[in-house]
């Protein structure tokens, strides 16, 4: 048996995942062809590099298909009820720096808060006869934002990218996304409610509390000291 740990299978979270790890003197390649998903880690024995897209990581921490994982903090409270019973996070990694936030038209002069917010979508409502639309992918976490913060005169629709441009679509009125540079939001003339920064997220190691620890536990071990971690603590 070995511990076996999740890695985003491409682009830049996969790129500074290997980094952070080979920083550390753990180091992880992928192997075979360019296209094969398979990869082998040295620098310490008993660990199995699993290469998986980011948005999957946290389901199969849940299912404790694997022990340990690197996704997005966000991906992990947006994809999992109860996140923090599930899985623990072991440590931010630093990068992959991404806010989820609530957007407007620009030309919406007075909504500026989630209050402004609020007091737009009962008017909305109103006029058009239907609930004002954000678009997102994040469905938990915004909808437990806006719930915490009193906000319920809304519909969330989905949208899996390009999330932005429904607005100038006509699909819906606001949108909650993530943004790093704020370029996106800009080029598509819209703006951040002051108060609605729903989760500042990053790459982050995450331990699978449903995962089968027998024989890997002496291998954690080994592995959060060489990384220069504190051990966690291990349910069940
Ligand atoms: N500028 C950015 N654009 C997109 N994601 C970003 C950005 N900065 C950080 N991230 C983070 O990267 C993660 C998403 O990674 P990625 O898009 O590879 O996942 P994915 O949706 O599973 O991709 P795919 O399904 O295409 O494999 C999220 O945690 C997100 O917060
Ligand atoms: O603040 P910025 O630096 O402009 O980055 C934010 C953009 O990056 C992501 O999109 P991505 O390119 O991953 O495509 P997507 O729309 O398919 O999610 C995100 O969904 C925003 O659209």
């Amino acid at each position: 048996m070995s511990l076996k740990i999740g890695v985003p299978s491409k682009g830049r979270l996969m790129e500074k995942t290997f980094d952070w790890f080979g920083a550390r003197g753990v180091t992880m390649a992928r192997t075979g062809s360019e296209r094969e998903y398979a990869g082998a880690v040295e620098g310490i024995d008993g660990v199995e590099l699993v290469l998986l897209s980011a948005g999957e990581i946290p389901r199969e921490l849940a299912a404790g298909r694997i022990h340990l994982g690197v996704t997005g903090s966000d991906l992990v409270r947006d994809k999992l009820a109860d996140w923090n019973k599930q899985v623990a996070e072991l440590a931010p990694l630093g990068f992959g720096h991404a806010d989820l936030i609530i957007a407007v038209p620009a030309c919406w002069i007075d909504v500026d808060t989630l209050d402004d917010l609020d007091a737009a979508a009962s008017a909305f409502r109103a006029k058009h006869g239907f609930r004002l639309r954000i678009a997102t992918k994040y469905h938990r976490l915004v909808r437990d934002f806006l719930t915490a913060n009193g906000v319920a005169d809304y519909q969330l629709v989905d949208s899996q990218g390009a999330t932005e441009g429904t607005v100038k679509n006509l699909t819906a009125e606001a949108i909650a996304d993530i943004t790093s540079t704020g370029e996106t939001l800009r080029a598509n003339h819209l703006k951040i409610l002051t108060d609605a920064v729903i989760h500042r997220s990053q790459a982050t190691l995450f331990l699978s509390h449903r995962a089968d620890w027998g024989a890997e536990r002496a291998v954690l071990e080994a592995l959060v000291a060489k990384l220069g971690l504190s051990a966690p603590a291990l349910s069940g």
